[in-house]
C-alpha cells in the first residue's frame, strides 16, 4: 500500500534520507522513531508528496512519486489523513467549518456534508463542540478536531506527525485510543513519535531512523 524503494533525499547538499526501503500494509498500525532530526517528519512528507526522492521511488496506494502529475496530487491526498504536532486547524472556522472545509474541496455536496461531519464528529466526541472556534477548545479537543477533518474523507491511512507532541500524558492517551479505534475500523497509520512510553502503552510495529537511516524493525 505504501512502499519506498532505496529513497535518497538531499536538500541542498545535506542528505536527509539514505536508500530507505519498507513497505507499509492495507490496515497497519506503524511507528516512526528516531532521535530529532533523524528524518521522521520528511518519511511523511515523501508519502503525501509535498517532498520527492531524488533517488528510488515512493509509491502510495495506485500513485508513484516517479509518475505522479502536479494536478494529480490533491486527489493522492484526499486518499490520505495528516494530523500534526500543532493541529493546522483553521483560526477563523468553527470547529463543524473545519471539518466540512476538508469535503467542501473534495467536491462533496449538500446534505452529505452535514451528515458526514457530523458523524466523524460524534465518532471523536467533540460534536458538542462544533459551533466554537480552535481557540476556544483545549489541545486535546482540537486534535479531535484535526483527526475528525483527517478522517471525513475516509482515507486509507492517517499520517500522525508527533499527534501528541503538545500534549500532555492523560490526553496523549486518549488521542491514542482514537487512533487505534479507527485503525481497528480498517484505517492504517503511520506516526511519528520521540514518545517512548506511549508505544510500550500501545505497541506496534517500530521503524526506526537514524541519521537518515532505517536502522531496524
Ligand atoms: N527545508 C529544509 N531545509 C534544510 N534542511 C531541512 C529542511 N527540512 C528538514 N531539514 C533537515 O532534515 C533533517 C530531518 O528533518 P525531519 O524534520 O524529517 O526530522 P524529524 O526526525 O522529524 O525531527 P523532529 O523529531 O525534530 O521533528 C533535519 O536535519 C532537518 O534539519
Amino acid at each position: 500500500m505504501i512502499e519506498f524503494y532505496n529513497v535518497t533525499l538531499r536538500i541542498g547538499q545535506k542528505e536527509i534520507l539514505k536508500d530507505i526501503s519498507f513497505r507499509l500494509f492495507k490496515g497497519e498500525f506503524a511507528y516512526i522513531v528516531g532521535p530529532s532530526g533523524a528524518g521522521k517528519s520528511t518519511v511523511l512528507r515523501l508519502i503525501y508528496m509535498d517532498l520527492f526522492p531524488d533517488e528510488g521511488m515512493v509509491i502510495v496506494g495506485n500513485h508513484s512519486s516517479a509518475k505522479i502529475k502536479d494536478h494529480e496530487i490533491p486527489y493522492l491526498r484526499r486518499e490520505l489523513g495528516v494530523i500534526f504536532q500543532d493541529f493546522k486547524l483553521l483560526q477563523d472556522r468553527n470547529v463543524y467549518e473545519n471539518v466540512a472545509f476538508a469535503l467542501r474541496v473534495a467536491g462533496v455536496k449538500g446534505s452529505a456534508i452535514k451528515r458526514r461531519v457530523l458523524r466523524v464528529l460524534s465518532e471523536v466526541n467533540i460534536a458538542h463542540r462544533r459551533n466554537l472556534l480552535p481557540e476556544k477548545l483545549s489541545g486535546g479537543e482540537q486534535q479531535r478536531v484535526a483527526i475528525a477533518r483527517a478522517i471525513v474523507n475516509e482515507p486509507f491511512i492517517v499520517l500522525a506527525d508527533e499527534p501528541t507532541g503538545n500534549l500532555d500524558m492523560q490526553i496523549s492517551m486518549e488521542i491514542m485510543e482514537i487512533l487505534e479505534r479507527i485503525n481497528r475500523q480498517g484505517t492504517a497509520v503511520l506516526m511519528a513519535t520521540h514518545d517512548q512510553s506511549l508505544i510500550e502503552r500501545f505497541p506496534h510495529r517500530v521503524i526506526r531512523i537514524e541519521n537518515g537511516r532505517l536502522v531496524d524493525e
